[in-house]
């Protein structure tokens, strides 16, 4: 039988870079950004989970389970990543971020092959050249590992991968899968982009 995928997309930050505008919520080409991942993901996973920390009201007007930080003190992506993992009642969390609207439709797949056939606990997404930091297939079991991490006062996401057996799959051959929105200047050029 197939593994349950679930996944949570990432939109609890403060987005300090885009003025503190709610960034998953932030138009981009008539849709607010979000929307762009979500259509990514529908037809990769099982089940989808919204992490938000604020504007929850408008995160649910997707029809998907909107989860707020069970520590609300943004404490960085982790928390958002530990929510989802007590959530999900699936085999395996796929995480992305609300600002990369031009993820592969590959991304699960890849990923689940690599992290089976290496017996990995989590896959993380490269883009040939650089891990993505919020891009990655884990499994559930981690979710007590990542809260003593974060109760030990720790953040770094990397530094908590490598606590764990990780394999890296690279998506080289997709060169925009990964493009990040972090500045409203960057939100106008991948505009452009995605309307070609
Ligand atoms: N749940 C949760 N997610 C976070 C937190 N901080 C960042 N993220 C998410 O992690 C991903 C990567 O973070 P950034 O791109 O740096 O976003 P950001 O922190 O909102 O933006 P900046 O303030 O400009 O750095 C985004 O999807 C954010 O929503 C947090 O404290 N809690
Ligand atoms: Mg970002």
């Amino acid at each position: 039988m197939a593994p349950q995928i679930d996944a949570v997309i990432l939109a609890g930050g403060m987005a300090r870079r885009m003025g503190g505008n709610d960034k998953g919520l932030v138009d981009l080409n008539g849709q607010a950004m979000i929307c762009h991942t979500i259509d990514k993901l529908t037809s990769q996973v099982d089940g989808i989970m919204i992490n938000a920390n604020r504007n929850q009201e408008q995160y649910e007007q997707w029809g998907y389970t909107v989860l707020s930080d069970l520590d609300s003190g943004y404490l960085g992506p982790l928390a958002g990543m530990v929510t989802a993992l007590k959530q999900t009642k699936a085999d395996y969390l796929l995480v992305v971020p609300c600002d990369c609207p031009m993820l592969p439709d590959d991304l699960v797949a890849r990923l689940l092959a690599a992290l089976e056939r290496e017996q990995a606990d989590l896959a993380i997404a490269s883009d040939g050249e650089y891990e993505q930091p919020v891009v990655l297939l884990l499994k559930p079991h981690l979710a007590p590992s990542m809260q003593a991490f974060l109760d030990g006062g720790d953040r770094k996401v990397f530094l908590w991968y490598s606590q764990h057996k990780v394999v890296v799959e690279s998506f080289a051959d997709q060169p925009n899968a990964f493009v990040n929105i972090n500045t409203l200047e960057q939100k106008h050029r991948i505009a452009e982009k995605i309307a070609k």
